[in-house]
């Protein structure tokens, strides 16, 4: 199937999947299967997004993390179609994106891509070769391209498939880790 089709196709699946209590009660589980595996182990800076309603909550993650002493970045799509990450505590100001997304506000805000684990959005996942549908921006891509970072997907029933049944193009960077509500799948 096409990218742009099946994108079309796991947002409807992801909507109405996200209307569901199962959808919350595997966010728990996949939250409770990261922060009680070894991924997160000695690293200090960790990218993240805040969560569409149809992704899996990352806002539990966030204030775990922020428990833990780590320092969280978030991330800030520019008009380029690069990406960058921002310092996020409880006191920072927030902005909802274009996107839909809560953003640093600050447009003055320290740059920081220089994270130890990288947590990546996204719709669908192979786990066979770790590739990844997102919104088809490219912002992960070019990103994961540019920097070196650990990287993860928190991945629900509905995100996870045995093979890409989307066309894997040049570009596509695959992600290290996957954390399903069954395993993690290592690289
Ligand atoms: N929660 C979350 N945050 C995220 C992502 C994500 O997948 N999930 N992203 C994952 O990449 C980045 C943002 N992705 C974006 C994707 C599209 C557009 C955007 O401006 N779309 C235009 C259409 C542009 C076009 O078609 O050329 C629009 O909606 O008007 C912006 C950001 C970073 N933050
Ligand atoms: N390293 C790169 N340098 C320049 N352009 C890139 C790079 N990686 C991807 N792109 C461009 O980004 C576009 C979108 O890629 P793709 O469809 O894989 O997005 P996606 O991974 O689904 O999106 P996102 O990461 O924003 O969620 C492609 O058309 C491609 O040309």
């Amino acid at each position: 199937m096409e990218k742009k089709e099946l994108r079309k196709q796991q947002i409807a699946k992801l909507q109405a999947y996200a209307e569901t209590a199962e959808k919350k009660r595997e966010d728990q589980l996949l939250l409770e299967r990261l922060l009680n595996s070894d991924l997160l182990e000695g690293a200090e800076k960790i990218g993240v997004t805040s969560s569409l309603n149809f992704e899996v909550d990352t806002s539990r993650l966030i204030a775990s993390l922020w428990d833990q002493g780590k320092e969280v970045f978030l991330a800030r799509a520019n008009s380029d179609r690069t990406m960058d990450f921002l310092a996020y505590n409880y006191n920072t100001k927030l902005k909802v994106s274009k996107f839909g997304v809560s953003e640093v506000a600050d447009p003055q805000a320290q740059i920081e891509n220089d994270l130890d684990v990288l947590v990546v959005p996204g719709l669908a996942y192979d786990c066979t070769s770790h590739y990844r549908l997102g919104f088809g921006g490219g912002y992960y891509d070019r990103f994961l391209a540019k920097h070196q970072v650990k990287s993860l997907v928190l991945a629900n029933s509905k995100m996870i498939y045995q093979k890409p049944v989307w066309p894997v193009e040049a570009f596509d960077m695959p992600i290290n880790y996957l954390v399903t509500t069954e395993e993690i799948i290592g690289d």
